[in-house]
């Protein structure tokens, strides 16, 4: 599944967006880079809001643009959310969302209202004005009036722009689930770090009109050098299901045999699948197993790679028993002093602060 891309639009005298990429479609997509480097013109041309003579445009198999041919943004059967809510403030919130959905064949209908309205948590709303709702409530409506065409793709534009930091937690896991059980590939436009570490799949990197690379996320985060990651060098993520809170506050996360303790703070007690994103400079690697150190969290790992990341530094890359990638950022020294080499089997110890979902 890919969306092809060839484009030059130029918006300015000094601005000039020249596109000639094939995108992987699966999962979140996010489009990364500073501001005015094009990733809103670049939605814009997906969505077909820009017309642009000689570019090609095609979706799996579906041509929306190519020599001479175009369809309109409707026929592309996309969902857009802008960071500004567009939705009709003097209807109610079922209203909003019955008025995609009557507008779609329904043939092509694969939404239904009542469980979108469950899934994003807004049930309780449907009989309220717009103008009676919360921002990060607001939000959830314009993704639940998005998904009502039954999309076969979501273009978000910072959709998380305007929310405090409790209601974008509030729906990036709504994001994920869009995503992941109705197979909607979405692509996102992004700022944060963080936001892209909790939610992406695949990371396109913009500069100047330009795309410079497209990378799955786990790829683009351990790279030290990531534009991801100016400040904090190199990261890795851990993805496991995260268990019931025990006696003294921490909830198992990961199988037995890459078992690690995080801490419950601010999390309910449901078991869920979670991603862990963890800085490799909070990660050291010992060749025996430490039984006698305040750090909690160790796991037994295999060492695979070993990259210089600066002067008198390095990156171990390491496997875990289940199979995924943990990164160490350590000194050279200690990599010459421990005899780390590849296949070699040895214990990473990960500090507990370093270990919050
Ligand atoms: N309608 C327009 N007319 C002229 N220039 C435009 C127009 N729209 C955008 N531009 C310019 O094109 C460039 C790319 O804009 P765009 O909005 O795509 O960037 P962006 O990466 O989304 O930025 P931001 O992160 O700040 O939202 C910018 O230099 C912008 O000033």
């Amino acid at each position: 599944m890919s969306l092809r891309i060839r484009a030059k639009l130029r918006l300015s005298s000094n601005f000039e967006l020249n596109v000639n990429h094939t995108f992987p479609l699966s999962g979140v997509i996010a489009l990364f880079g500073r501001s005015g480097c094009g990733k809103t013109s670049l939605l814009r041309l997906i969505a077909g809001l820009e017309r642009v003579k000689e570019a090609e445009i095609r979706f799996r198999d579906q041509v929306w643009q190519y020599d001479g041919h175009f369809q309109p943004l409707h026929r592309r059967r996309i969902g857009l959310v802008f960071q500004e809510h567009s939705l009709l403030p003097h209807l109610s919130v079922r209203d909003n969302l019955l008025y995609g959905y009557r507008r779609t064949p329904s043939k092509l209908r694969r939404m239904h209202p009542n469980n979108v309205a469950a899934m994003l948590g807004i049930d309780a709303l449907l009989d309220r004005r717009i103008d009676q709702l919360s921002g990060g409530q607001r939000q959830r409506v314009s993704l639940g009036r998005a998904l009502m065409i039954s999309p076969q793709l979501l273009l978000l534009d910072e959709p998380m722009a305007a929310l405090d930091e409790q209601a974008k937690r509030d729906l990036m896991p709504f994001l994920s689930r869009i995503a992941a059980e109705f197979e909607i590939p979405i692509i996102m436009v992004s700022h944060s770090p963080s936001e892209i570490e909790r939610l992406a799949d695949w990371v396109v990197f913009m500069r100047d009109g330009r795309i410079e690379a497209v990378e799955p996320l786990k790829e683009a985060l351990a790279k030290p050098d990531s534009p991801l990651f100016n400040d904090s060098g190199a990261a890795f993520i851990l993805e496991g299901a995260l268990g019931p809170t025990n006696s003294d506050g921490f909830r198992p996360f990961g199988p037995p045999e890459a078992r690690l303790w995080v801490s419950s703070l601010d999390h309910s007690d449901e078991s869920s699948s979670t991603r862990l994103t963890i800085q490799a400079r909070d990660v050291s690697l010992s060749l025996i197993e430490p039984t006698q150190t305040s750090i909690q969290n160790h796991l037994p790992v295999t060492v695979e790679r070993i990259d210089a990341s600066t002067v008198h530094r390095a990156v171990v890359a390491c496997r875990t028993n289940d199979d995924q990638l943990l990164l160490a950022e350590i000194t050279s020294r200690a990599v010459h002093q421990l005899q780390l080499e590849p296949g070699q089997s040895v214990f990473a110890l990960i500090k507990s602060g370093a270990l919050l979902p």
